[in-house]
């Protein structure tokens, strides 16, 4: 199972995801709405700090192809794409994507299933970053092909199990259920990130053993 750690605002953060071993970091870039919205040199800091094996995912939403061609130029393994782009811009993209939908444009993604950049797809609720979820049913009919299946919105400590029993993806995707909720911090907490990732952690070791048996 592959855990996504999104929206990093500080270098600190990079050390939490560096010990828990998690596999992408997700950092929001060119959307001041979002209280995560970084520059790119904050992100080219934060991504030092990151152990080189951690994916380095810059999260937009509809970018303009100057703002692609500025997070290519800054070393991001993958873009993660919000919003409707134009298809003659997104066959421009040099790096591989992870298409996001929110739960409106759903069923968009048969226009990026034969898309050879598109490494995956990141299923999320309406507001993307809300910590909202959605109804997960909508993704029982989705039929699933080689590309990475991300599931995003609102998971937590509280339904990350149920979300991997539910619906196996490849890889969990969560922002706000690994922040601080106190009105006295921000960013992520440390000991939420550890609790996440070992719920995942464990759950996978018991699929795993009763994979064996099956
Ligand atoms: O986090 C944001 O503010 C954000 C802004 C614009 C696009 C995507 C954003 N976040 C994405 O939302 C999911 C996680 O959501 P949640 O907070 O766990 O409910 C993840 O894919 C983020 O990259």
């Amino acid at each position: 199972m592959l855990i996504k750690i999104c929206g990093l605002t500080k270098v600190t953060e990079a050390d939490y995801l560096n010990a828990n071993h998690v596999d992408f970091a997700g950092f929001v870039l060119f959307f001041p709405k979002s209280k995560r919205n970084i520059t790119i040199e904050q992100a080219k800091e934060i991504m030092q700090a990151l152990d080189p094996s951690i994916k380095k995912t810059a999260v937009v939403v509809k970018p303009s192809i100057k703002q692609i061609r500025q997070i290519e130029a800054a070393g991001f393994d993958y873009i993660q794409i919000h919003g409707m782009i134009d298809p003659a811009l997104f066959s421009q993209i040099r790096l591989p994507v992870l298409k996001a939908f929110n739960v409106k444009d759903m069923d968009t993604i048969a226009d990026y299933r034969l898309d050879k950049n598109v490494a995956g797809y990141v299923f999320d609720a309406h507001e993307p970053g809300s910590g909202k979820s959605f109804d997960w049913s909508m993704l029982s009919d989705i039929p699933r092909d080689n590309k990475l299946f991300f599931l995003a919105g609102g998971i937590s400590a509280d339904n990350v199990k149920e979300a991997i029993k539910k619906l196996s993806p490849d890889g969990i995707d969560v922002s706000t259920g690994v922040e601080y909720n106190a009105s006295n911090k921000t960013g992520k907490d440390p000991q939420k990130i550890e609790e996440f990732v070992r719920i995942i952690r464990t759950e996978q070791k018991t699929y795993n053993r009763f994979s064996f048996y099956k």
